[in-house]
């Protein structure tokens, strides 16, 4: 079970002490969202800031690219220092090309489904990437509420993954808080990404750590 904190819920002005808090306090990957105002209603921010905080931690960044042709970026993140890049379907009209692009650059792939596109849209690629994120909101914004309309698409991704030993983590994103994540866990989810349930509270290490104890309680058993 791995914590993803999403850094969208972090103080921009003081992003380098906050990825730090959550790096020390064990964080697996740091979540960072990159929106376009294209792709999705609302602007982030580019690689230059991701380049700013490569410098504050070691542990891997988890790129979530909400942007259309991301394809005319990708090596921009890597640049900049991604170690996961993943890409909507519903933006990639050639997944495929999309997919080897990003391994080209020695970097791990992984694809984004909307909460109303269907997991079966990946069947031809679940044996090649190496995540797939289930969107639990509809992307654009932190602070939503949790869609539990997407928990059988991640069974789904969990019994594929079973029966045809796929290696592909299952990452969760958007609403998940210490109610929402048991019902992740139990489907069979193993990165879960967290922006307001860390950042916006008092402790944010200590908010990592009690998501992290929840979801390691109830670890899908297939
Ligand atoms: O991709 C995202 C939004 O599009 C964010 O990662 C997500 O919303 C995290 O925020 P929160 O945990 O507050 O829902
Ligand atoms: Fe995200």
């Amino acid at each position: 079970m791995k914590m993803a904190p999403s850094i969208l819920a972090a103080n921009f002005a003081n992003l380098g002490h906050d990825v730090k808090i959550v790096s020390d306090a064990g964080a697996d990957y740091l979540h960072i969202d990159i929106m376009d105002g294209h792709f999705v209603p609302n602007i982030s921010f580019g690689p230059s800031i991701v380049k700013s905080i490569r410098s504050y931690t070691d542990i891997p960044f988890d790129v979530h690219l909400m942007i259309q042709n991301p394809d005319q970026y990708i090596e921009d993140f890597v640049k900049a220092g991604a170690d996961i890049i993943t890409v909507h379907v519903e933006a990639c009209p050639h997944l495929h090309r999309t997919l080897q692009l990003i391994r080209s650059f020695g970097v791990k792939a992984g694809v984004v489904i909307n909460p109303a596109t269907s997991a079966s849209i990946l069947e031809p690629v679940l044996h090649e990437v190496d995540m797939i994120l289930c969107m639990t909101v509809n992307p654009g914004f932190g602070g939503q509420a949790f869609i539990p309309s997407v928990l059988p698409k991640i069974e789904w991704l969990a019994e594929q993954r079973e029966k045809n030993n796929y290696l592909y983590e299952i990452e969760v994103d958007g609403g998940v808080n210490e109610e929402t994540i048991i019902d992740c866990a139990n489907a069979g989810a193993d990165v879960f990404v967290a922006g307001s349930a860390i950042f916006a509270k008092d402790d944010p290490a200590e908010a990592l750590q009690n998501l992290k104890s929840v979801a390691m309680k109830h670890v899908r058993r297939g």
